[in-house]
């Protein structure tokens, strides 16, 4: 295997240094380090981190290649700085066997773009019924260890408890969507203000946060791993920071879209806003960033989630929901989360900060751990996988829908200006991305 030498690179943002890259770990971290042979890369003053992993990403293979794939996904996720990606179980045929988790296994590691790790369902179709066959899929290829009906909440608590019972064997983890479905029927966005004034049916918070207390006593009950999938409400945070001082073994994540945009944007009544849970309220906003910034959320996870131009660009009501994230994440997690300083005044100004420790914590270590991927979410040093990405914190990139690796193009962020960007990404010590652009 060959050998690469970044040179300038600095580690979460400390003093520049020389990073040696050989047979797909890291070999040396010194100035002035090489080996013979090693490719040169560049990369004088980028902010090296360990790869990202996303524990939330729809690659709609098998069912729905026209919308994405797992090789366009995973192409999406290395351009956006991630080595791995936890892969959504709401395909078609669903993947609530071993033979689909598998495959979808397959496809990613084919495709060698990033690791793909399947996410099985919970029960059988999706339909919230009889639990799907989950120590099949612990025990295949995939080794499956996070489950999830995503789309679609697991609103039977008995199932759910059951559910919960069965995962604890394998120390594996219930993600849930966290949605009463008896109180978001019809539901088109958040409902409040802007519901009202724009005449679309709301979802409201307590949908969420009945759920999420629902199930955080649950896994207290159980004693098993609860994941939470798009917190969305300062009212979901509350309880999760009493399930925590509590020592409920629940963790959390949140959306950069949750992060940056409110249910103001659907005023446009564009279907690119249009996304569950819903984008809320300033006030939400405020306390996401804020439990992201003390840890009562754990991680970010994009919920990327690719639809068609027939999907999405129809009237408002008939728009499906979702919004890609992969390549955007990390410029939105900079721009709403890093101390300004550490992006030459780039983010915006307010009191929940993060700096790039934070952030590798919160986008790649945590996320590893939670999904048990023991070979990312590591800082590079010397013996440790090449999992890693180089980011530019003085480039501000405007997003482009051109740029879109993604089959679909639904990004709500088109014209934005964000901060940073992924300069190259290296997966088992080869490169997936360089000079900003995919390597296969
Ligand atoms: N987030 C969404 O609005 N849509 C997701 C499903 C989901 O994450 O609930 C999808 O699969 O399109
Ligand atoms: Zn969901
Ligand atoms: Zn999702």
């Amino acid at each position: 295997m060959s050998s690469f030498v970044l040179t300038g690179a600095r580690i979460l943002g400390a003093a520049k240094t020389d990073i040696v890259i050989t047979d797909g770990v890291v070999a040396e971290v010194a100035p002035g380090a090489s080996a013979p042979g090693a490719t040169r890369i560049d990369a004088d003053g980028l902010v090296a981190l360990p790869g990202l992993v996303d524990l939330h990403t729809h690659l709609r293979e098998p069912g729905r290649e026209d919308a994405e794939t797992v090789e366009s996904g995973s192409r999406a996720a290395a351009l956006g700085g991630y080595t791995a990606v936890c892969a959504m179980a709401n395909t078609d045929p669903v993947a609530d066997t071993a033979g689909v988790v598998e495959q979808v296994y397959r496809l990613g590691r084919d495709a060698g773009l990033a690791h793909v790790q399947p996410i099985g369902a919970v029960t059988v179709g999706l339909a919230g019924e009889r639990l799907a066959e989950l120590g099949a899929m612990a025990d295949s290829a995939a080794a499956v260890r996070i489950f999830s009906d995503d789309g679609h909440c697991v609103s039977d608590p008995r199932l759910m408890r059951r559910a919960l019972e069965y995962v604890k064997a394998f120390d594996g983890v219930i993600a849930q969507h966290a949605e009463e479905p008896r109180l978001t029927a019809g539901a088109q966005m958040h409902e409040g203000e802007w519901s009202a004034r724009l005449g679309l049916t709301g979802w409201p918070a307590v949908a969420e946060e009945a759920i999420i207390a629902r199930d955080v006593l649950l896994a207290e009950h159980v004693g098993a791993r609860l994941h939470i999938c798009h917190v969305s409400t300062a009212g979901s945070v509350e309880i999760l920071r009493w399930a925590k001082a509590r020592g409920i073994r629940v963790t959390a994540e949140v959306t950069p879209h949750h992060l940056l945009l409110t249910d103001a944007l659907a005023e446009s009544y564009d279907p690119v806003f249009k996304v569950n849970p819903p984008l809320r309220t300033d006030a939400d906003v405020a306390a996401l960033r804020a439990a992201l910034a003390d840890g009562v959320v754990d991680v970010v996870a994009t919920d990327h989630a690719p639809h068609t131009v027939e999907d999405k660009e129809c009237e408002w009501p008939y728009a499906r929901p979702g919004m890609l994230g992969l390549q955007t994440a990390l410029p939105v997690v900079l721009h709403t989360m890093l101390d300004p300083a550490l992006l030459d005044g780039g983010g915006e100004p307010g009191p929940a900060r993060l700096d790039w420790d934070g952030v590798a914590e919160r986008m790649s270590r945590r996320p590893a751990r939670i999904a048990g991927l023991a070979g990312h979410g590591r800082d590079p040093a010397p013996g440790v996988p090449a999992n890693l990405t180089l980011v530019d914190p003085a480039a501000r990139v405007t997003v482009d829908g051109g740029e879109i690796a993604s089959r679909s193009r639904n990004t709500p962020y088109a014209g934005r200006t964000l901060p940073g960007r992924v300069v190259a990404t290296f997966l088992a010590g080869a490169p997936t991305v360089l000079d900003g652009k995919a390597q296969r």
